[in-house]
């Protein structure tokens, strides 16, 4: 842990495992930064967007020099990407994603290539190779309800929870 007194605690994931949903319930407790909203609504943070998709690509230099020295808790897909003390991947079922992201109006490609990346553990992986696997917490969402999820974050960012890489297997899905 890093000598700053709050820690940096980033929760990443694929889209659809509940990232800004959960760490909405814990916005009262802790700083928390929707850093997707942040990015939309500032064009010096992005570079393009990504027509066939329909996202901006971040500009994570620009992004990083406007988070400075943040503290709190840093929600997005990306949030892995920056200096953290800890880092929070959240997980899901591809089978679930999928209908998360259909039901959240997705087109049913966006919806199957994050099913697809959540089954090969891409953002796990991108977070252990950056952080370490002593800084990573996996958290299964699939059959969780909003609230217990939030419970888990907390205990990652209080120290109530170990690390816990590579809990997770979503192979079946291949
Ligand atoms: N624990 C949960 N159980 C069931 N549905 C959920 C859960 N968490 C989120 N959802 C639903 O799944 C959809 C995606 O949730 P959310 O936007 O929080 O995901 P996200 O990981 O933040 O996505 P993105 O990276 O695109 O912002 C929403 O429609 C939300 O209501």
């Amino acid at each position: 842990m890093s000598e700053r007194t709050a820690p940096r605690v980033a929760v990443t994931g694929t889209p659809g495992t509940g990232k800004s949903t959960a760490t909405a319930l814990i916005a009262d407790e802790y700083d928390v930064i929707h850093l997707n909203e942040r990015i939309r609504s500032d064009d010096d943070l992005w570079t393009e967007r990504d027509a066939e998709r329909d996202t901006l690509v971040a500009d994570l230099d620009a992004v990083a020099d406007a988070l400075g020295d943040w503290t709190g808790v840093l929600d997005s897909h990306l949030a892995h990407h920056f200096d953290a003390d800890r880092v929070v991947v959240l997980r899901c079922h591809p089978a679930t994603v999928e209908e998360r992201l259909l039901d959240r109006g997705e087109s049913p490609s966006t919806a199957t290539e994050n099913a697809e990346s959540e089954a090969l553990d891409v953002i796990l992986s991108e977070a252990v190779s950056t952080h370490g696997i002593e800084r990573v917490y996996e958290i299964d969402t699939t059959d969780r309800d909003p609230g217990t999820v939030a419970d888990a974050i907390r205990a990652a960012i209080d120290g109530e929870r170990e690390p816990s890489a590579g809990t997770v297997d979503f192979t079946d899905y291949l």
